[in-house]
């Protein structure tokens, strides 16, 4: 069967040999194996910490959580009540329907409602819809956000991110085209200093030392190239892109990472994070990232 259901998660096949994982708990991709465009072998693309939870009792750390409706800390009044990255990734999302099933891709829909975990933090009506759609050498994740407000009700306001842990050796990878993009580096030791604009000048960006950098307006599609492999990360109305990587500085401060994880990945998260995006009642608004495996 090309897609399945087991004990809380979707798994998801492509003929040609790709494979998912997706968890219902945050409708986290938490496994994409795929061959690559020169070479048919089956890699795992994705890292999950050996030390990550997946019961459900917190965010995976690792695969691809889906951050809304807000990115850090919220800084939005209707999100006060929300913690780091808002609920999507740790509620538990339901699975809704297979899209499509054919040669060209496999695709489902999970859907997320209100419900009293949410309302009691976020008043908003809203309906989510998360479409994993696998192809031979492509893993891709559209967000759908509708404002299911009254007519008379203001435009739902948010943030989103696809929080991707990518495998590769970060001691000896390269992201591009950030050159000339506008910076926020997050590791600055004050709000004065986190809040200063800076211009990227490096023709690629590496993360051999603690990165958590926000670019504003970025390019939108970028490569994350490593010698064991190359991933095209293409957005689409996510403006802006997140590099981190906590190195052992931060890395070893986080519980569930596993002891020199972040020598392992790297992320480089698309995401509308600066500013919110805003839908009219009734409308909706979608945000995708795909992920192809070059190599
Ligand atoms: O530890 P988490 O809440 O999962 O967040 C992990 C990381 O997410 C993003 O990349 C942020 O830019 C980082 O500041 C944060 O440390």
């Amino acid at each position: 069967m090309p897609v399945a259901q087991q004990s809380g998660k979707v798994l998801i096949s492509h003929p040609k040999g790709a494979s998912a994982e997706i968890l219902l708990y945050g409708a986290t991709v938490i496994s994409w194996k795929s061959g690559s465009i020169p070479s048919p072998e089956l890699v795992e693309r994705l890292f999950v910490s050996s030390k990550a939870t997946l019961d459900g009792s917190k965010p995976v750390r690792g695969g691809i959580p889906v951050v809304f409706p807000c990115f850090g800390a919220p800084t939005h009044p209707e999100h006060s009540l929300l913690g780091q990255h808002g609920f999507a990734r740790s509620e538990l999302w339901t699975f809704h329907s297979i899209v499509m099933d054919n040669e060209s891709g496999v695709s489902v829909k999970l859907t997320l409602e209100p419900k009293a975990s949410i309302t009691e933090k976020f008043k908003r009506p809203f309906h989510l819809s998360y479409i994993v759609t696998l192809a031979e050498h492509q893993l891709s994740t559209d967000l759908h956000v509708k404002n299911t407000g009254l007519s008379t009700s203001p435009p739902l306001e948010f943030q989103a991110l696809f929080h991707n842990y990518i495998r590769v050796p970060s001691d000896d990878v390269l992201v591009t085209p950030l050159q000339g993009i506008t910076y926020y580096d997050k590791t600055e030791t004050s709000e004065e200093l986190r809040s200063l604009p800076k211009v990227e000048t490096r023709a690629s960006v590496d993360v051999r030392e603690f990165t958590d950098f926000v670019y504003e307006n970025a390019p939108g599609t970028y490569e994350v190239a490593s010698p064991v492999s190359r991933i095209e990360v293409r957005a689409t109305n996510l403006k802006d892109v997140v590099v981190w990587n906590p190195r052992a500085e931060a890395g070893s401060k986080i519980a569930d990472m596993e002891a020199g994880g972040w020598e392992r990945y790297i992320c480089v998260e698309p995401g509308y994070v600066r500013g919110f995006v805003a839908v009219e009642a009734g409308q909706t608004w979608i945000g995708q990232q795909v992920l192809t495996a070059k190599l």
